[in-house]
């Protein structure tokens, strides 16, 4: 078999241009969704996802606020920063780029953000909402995985899916968002004895441990879809996925790296930005 290849970046499109065109009723109503990005620190992977960032909310129609701190900053400073940022009229999404220095706590940091502003989806709070099946704002690269799979019309009800890693950011909550869609769920991470016997098994396989090309042919079952969250860089410094390109010849669908997870990602970012905006007009109405 070979794997028909999702268009993430297809779909990203698509989608940003009906999140645009809400954008564009919202201001039509005097609210201009605004989104800021706590940066800090140099490091140059975060840069590029934050420069992703700033563009995509522009072609968005969204306001879009860099509040770039140096490596040094206390987490005093940047937890007042972010009070701040609770605090302002103009700002309805906050996110606080990941990883933080090893001297700043990243839980504390999370908590301080108001969930009804939290876009990310990684509050206490909204992680809760999302494991009781209420509404919240669901973290980006889980739900762009899924919106991913229904615009491809792929059947999640039902179905077996494995996932490799169980970060909070990633592995844990694609978990809770497949059982929410009545799939029947396993996690591996890295004490997993026999990986290869778990995903073997998989109806869908996501990989999402930061790993370059990790998963083989050998992990996958004929005709599965597998869904390729890594982004890695190679021996030569080139962007690669956790998955390897060799599972393209058994797997039935398969998504790219680049061009696959990475746009949803950047693409419910704005979406929950969108919603932040909007339950924000309904609650300065109550
Ligand atoms: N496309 C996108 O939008 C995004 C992509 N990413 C990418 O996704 C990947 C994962 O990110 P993130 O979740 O933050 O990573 P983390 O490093 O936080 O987590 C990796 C997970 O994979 C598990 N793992 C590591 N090695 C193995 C192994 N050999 N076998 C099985 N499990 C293993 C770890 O297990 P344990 O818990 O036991 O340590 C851990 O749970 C990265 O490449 C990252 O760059 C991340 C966010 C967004
Ligand atoms: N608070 C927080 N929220 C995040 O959502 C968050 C984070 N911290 N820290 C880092 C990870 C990583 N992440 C990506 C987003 C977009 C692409 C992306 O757009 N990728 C493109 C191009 C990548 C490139 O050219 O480098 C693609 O895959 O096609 C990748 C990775 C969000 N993360």
């Amino acid at each position: 078999m070979v794997a028909k290849v999702i268009d993430g970046k297809e779909i990203a499109k698509k989608k940003r241009q009906e999140i645009a065109s809400e954008v564009r009723a919202l201001k039509e109503e005097n609210i201009f969704p605004g989104l800021a990005v706590v940066l800090v620190g140099n490091n140059h992977a975060s840069k590029t996802y934050v420069n992703n960032k700033e563009k995509a909310c522009r072609e968005a129609g969204i306001e879009s606020f860099l509040i770039a701190l140096p490596e040094e900053v206390s987490q005093e400073e940047l937890l007042r920063e972010i009070a701040e940022l609770n605090k302002r009229e103009d700002v309805h999404g906050i996110l606080v780029q990941l990883p933080l220095p090893d001297h700043i706590e990243e839980k504390k940091v999370i908590e301080a953000i108001s969930p009804e502003k939290d876009v990310d989806g990684f509050h206490p709070l909204n992680i809760g909402r999302m494991m009781t099946g209420q509404d919240s704002f669901l973290p980006c690269t889980p739900y762009g995985v899924m919106v991913m799979l229904e615009e491809t019309g792929i059947e999640v009800s039902g179905k077996h899916v494995v996932i490799v890693g169980r970060s909070n950011i990633v592995g844990k909550p694609a978990g809770q968002l497949f059982l929410n869609k009545n799939a029947t769920v396993t996690y591996c991470h890295s004490r997993t004895k026999d990986l290869e016997y778990h995903t073997k098994q998989a109806d869908i396989v996501v990989a999402a441990l930061g790993k370059p090309n990790f998963i083989r042919s050998n992990h996958i079952k004929e005709g599965a879809t597998v869904i390729d969250v890594g982004i890695n860089r190679d021996e030569h410094e080139k962007l690669c996925g956790d998955v390897h390109p060799e599972v393209a010849e058994k797997a039935a669908y398969l998504t790219p790296v680049p061009g696959g997870v990475g746009p949803m990602t950047i693409t419910m970012l704005l979406f929950n930005t969108l919603k932040a905006a909007r339950q924000s007009k309904a609650l300065s109405k109550a």
